[in-house]
């Protein structure tokens, strides 16, 4: 089996909602993404002959979802007022609703999951939220 791997990362902000302790509160975290999918195979296409993907795809695919999320704040269905949600719209900042509390936990799983749809044959998804501490998904 070969496996590639892959990693990207960005800035945004968060909070856990029922949270006691301070994660309850809006912050942010650089979250660092790696992502490692494999095959049993290699291309034998004249582009990508003896590759799984090209780096530069699975790289792509991966900086895509990443920019997605960068600079915003992530927040959960309905952990805030409407009334909030709509003044910070107001104020032109980027906001991301998820239907999941956004832990690192919950980003392995959605990334993951983002991957496969994409055709990636995904073995792992890791989410730093701090250099210290990574959450993973695996298949
Ligand atoms: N299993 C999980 N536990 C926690 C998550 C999570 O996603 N999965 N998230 C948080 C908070 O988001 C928090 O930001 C992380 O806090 P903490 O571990 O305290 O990290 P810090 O490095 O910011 O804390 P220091 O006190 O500065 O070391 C909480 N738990
Ligand atoms: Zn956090």
């Amino acid at each position: 089996m070969y496996y590639l791997k892959t990693e990207q990362s960005f800035d945004a902000a968060h909070f856990l909602k029922g949270y006691a302790g301070k994660c309850h509160n809006l912050h942010g975290h650089r979250w660092r993404v790696i992502v490692e999918i494999r095959s049993d195979k290699l291309r034998t296409d004249a582009q990508c002959r003896s590759m799984v993907v090209d780096f530069s795809d699975l790289k792509k695919s991966l900086k895509d979802i990443c920019d997605f999320y960068d600079h915003s704040l992530i927040y959960e269905t309905g952990s805030l007022k409407e009334t909030t949600v709509a003044a910070l719209k107001e104020e032109d900042f980027c906001l991301h609703e998820v239907p999941f509390r956004p832990t690192a936990e919950e980003f392995s799983r959605h990334i993951y999951e983002t991957m496969q749809q994409q055709g990636y044959d995904v073995s792992r998804v890791d989410v730093y939220e701090t250099p210290n501490n990574c959450a993973s998904y695996g298949g």
